[in-house]
């Protein structure tokens, strides 16, 4: 198992690593998530396999919840929200950004997993 920490802001200047929130009172107030990150080499059966996707998927889960509230958060902010404003660039961006995490799975994958991301996001935001 490997540490990894990723600064998801990109952003100057001091700032939450897990939030992007700046430095402040509001920053105390973001929990944060710290999960082991397994690696593939050192699984060898089906069982231990499993367990790892399991603690990832928890991970992901409270991830893509959080992720779906901001996202509605932004629906709510911009002049036109929901599906009727959705932004092909900013995705666009959003998958270049994250590919530089995740350069094994590479844009093509990422863009696939993030368009059943952000349109889930925009239908939970319907609701
Ligand atoms: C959140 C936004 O609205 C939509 C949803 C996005 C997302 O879930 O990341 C990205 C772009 C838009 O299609 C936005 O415009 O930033």
């Amino acid at each position: 198992m490997h540490d990894q920490v990723i600064d998801a802001t990109g952003a100057s200047g001091p700032s939450c690593p897990a939030c992007g929130t700046p430095e402040g009172a509001a920053a105390s107030r973001a929990p944060l998530l710290r999960v082991p990150l397994p690696v593939a080499d050192d699984l060898a059966t089906v069982a231990q396999a499993r367990a790892a996707i399991d603690g990832l998927d928890a991970a992901l889960a409270v991830l893509l919840e959080r992720r779906a509230a901001v996202a509605a958060l932004v629906q709510r902010l911009k002049p036109v929200g929901g599906f009727a404003g959705r932004n092909p660039g900013r995705e666009r961006e959003i998958v270049d950004a994250m590919a530089e995490h995740a350069p094994s799975l590479g844009r093509d994958h990422l863009t696939k997993i993030m368009n059943a991301v952000i349109e889930a996001g925009l239908d939970a935001a319907d609701r």
